[in-house]
């Protein structure tokens, strides 16, 4: 390392330590250019609270705050012109003011633009408010200042909005207005219509990269967005929380194109559907859109469920992947003869046009609480969509041991995904799945006949009275099906509304 220098800093070259050999700048430059993590945290920026800084103050982990960035300057010991023990006086801590005083004309962000590890968190941050916008579907609320609890931390190709809330399941909606406007729809849950507003500094490119990281009570949400042009910016831009009035009541439908559409089983295609709008919306699991469409001069909408990419991959490090915001629908439609919706869409092609809502639905993860160890579903027919995610969301979940499905269908050839479904169970320990037909052919070795209580007592566990549940029930088919279920579950097995689920949108 560097010897230091005691002398303060005047802008005296004297003041300047000898650097070893392979530390100037151009070796630093090339060092930050080498691909390599200079930031400490995968190069995904954090909101950083005073306590976690403070924790990074040694020479071989450092991070230090200016003005409102915290940087690791682990790597940059070494380079820095003052030495290892000036650069220490500003580590741990908020080194704004210090830096200042030594050397405030130092361009620290082009320096340091590789070594940013996020931005200091701070509840009290309060950002610069814009005038409010004339928009038809906002009006302002009454505050004329609005605190707002977005984070944001930048480089200098990208600007990135941090959202920290209390659910796994948020609701989220991106709008992006061009060049450099967002409306973000970022809530606990559906009944709050609060809308952050963002006209930024400066343009940026859409489609952008879109982090959602939920666990059980909580999820963290990150929007990278691209500058048009790299430079740093020195504000945020402004910001400012309204209330959407307008909408309430009616839905909002958006334009998405087919992508793929491909057969499944004898009546059920897998569509793909792709936004061709700026806007993201996210879809939680268990959530369903609507689609609309005018069908021989009436205009028709039916709930669907999205299914995940039907590509599973078994979870390996558990570390949370960026998405683009320009999203993929998947959708397993069945088709029927005088389904007007269904034989519509099924009769499509790549290229069409479809309208879908934003997603809707009371499912929220925050059911499955960290006593639910194990979860039954009972899926009949095209009920099986909504528990495709509710399978792939509990085994990225470790808490659930046990999940086990029951699915009902007329014929083998009705079963939509048997074989991704038997692969999944051979693959994952913990997920089993049992086909039972009320109509099978001779040859089925399978369990027959139609859901009954006699099965529910069967396969649920029993347990005592005082003793609180571990395990969730979650129900979907016709409607007939989930009433049927329900009912046992409350009369006969004691279930209460805190163990079951039953999905009414299909
Ligand atoms: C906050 C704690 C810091 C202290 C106490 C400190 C102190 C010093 C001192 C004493 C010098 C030598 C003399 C001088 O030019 O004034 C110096 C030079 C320098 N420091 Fe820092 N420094 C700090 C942080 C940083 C950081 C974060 C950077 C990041 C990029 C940085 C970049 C430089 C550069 C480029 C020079 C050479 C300046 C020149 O040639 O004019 N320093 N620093």
């Amino acid at each position: 390392m560097a010897s230091g220098s005691s002398g303060s800093a005047t802008g005296n070259p004297r003041n300047k330590v000898a650097l070893k050999p392979g530390h100037s700048l151009m070796d630093w430059i090339r060092l930050g250019n080498s691909g390599k993590d200079l930031t400490g945290v995968g190069g995904v920026p954090i909101s950083v609270t005073r306590e976690q800084l403070a924790e990074h103050k040694t020479p071989d982990d450092a991070w230090l705050c200016i003005r409102g960035v915290v940087y690791n300057v682990t790597h940059y010991m070494d380079f820095h012109p003052g030495g290892c023990e000036e650069l220490m006086r500003g580590v741990g801590k908020d080194a704004t003011a210090l830096f200042n005083q030594v050397h405030a004309w130092v361009n620290y962000q082009t320096i340091l633009q590789k070594c940013i590890v996020g931005r200091l968190h701070s509840e009290e941050f309060t950002l610069p408010i814009s005038p409010p916008k004339k928009t038809s579907s906002l009006t302002v609320s009454s505050n004329n200042r609005s605190k707002s609890s977005v984070d944001w931390s930048q480089q200098l190709e990208s600007f990135t909005l941090l959202f920290n809330l209390k659910t796994s399941s948020p609701q989220v909606q991106i709008l992006f207005n061009e060049p450099d406007s967002l409306l973000c729809r970022v809530n606990e849950n559906s009944s709050d219509s609060r809308v952050t507003s963002i006209k930024l500094e400066g343009k940026i490119t859409w489609p952008a990269d879109i982090l959602i990281n939920s666990l059980t009570g909580k999820s963290t949400i990150q929007l990278k967005l691209r500058k048009k042009k790299k430079a740093l910016w020195k504000e945020f831009g402004a910001i400012i929380e309204v209330e959407n009035s307008s909408n309430e009541d009616g839905d909002e439908f958006w334009p998405t194109e087919i992508t793929s559409i491909n057969k499944q089983t004898h009546d059920s295609y897998l569509i793909t559907l792709k936004d061709t709008k700026n806007v993201y919306n996210h879809i939680n699991v268990g959530q369903h859109l609507l689609i609309k469409q005018e069908i021989k001069g009436e205009e028709v909408i039916r709930p669907y469920t999205p299914v995940p990419k039907l590509t599973y991959q078994k979870p390996t490090t558990g570390k949370p992947i960026w998405r683009s915001t320009s999203q993929e629908v998947n959708l397993l439609i069945k088709c029927y003869d005088l389904g007007k919706m269904s034989s519509w869409l099924c009769s499509q092609r790549r290229g069409s046009t479809v309208m879908i809502s934003s997603p809707k639905g009371s499912f929220n993860t925050d059911m499955f609480t960290k006593t639910i160890t194990e979860v039954y579903l009972f899926a009949a027919g095209t009920g099986i969509t909504p528990m495709l995610s509710v399978v792939d969301w509990l085994l990225k979940s470790q808490s659930v041991l046990k999940i086990r499905l029951l699915y009902f269908n007329k014929t083998r050839k009705d079963i939509i995904l048997e074989d991704k479904l038997d692969q999944l169970a051979s693959e994952e320990s913990r997920f089993s799945v049992e086909h039972i037909l009320s109509e099978p052919s001779s040859e089925w070795i399978g369990r027959r006949g139609h859901v009954s209580l006699d099965l529910l007592q069967e396969v649920l566990p029993k347990h005592g009275d005082d003793i609180p549940r571990s395990d969730f029930v979650c129900i979907c088919g016709p409607r007939p099906f989930t009433a049927m279920v329900e009912k046992w579950l409350k009369e006969h097995l004691g279930y209460t509304s805190e163990n079951y689920y039953s999905f009414s949108g299909q």
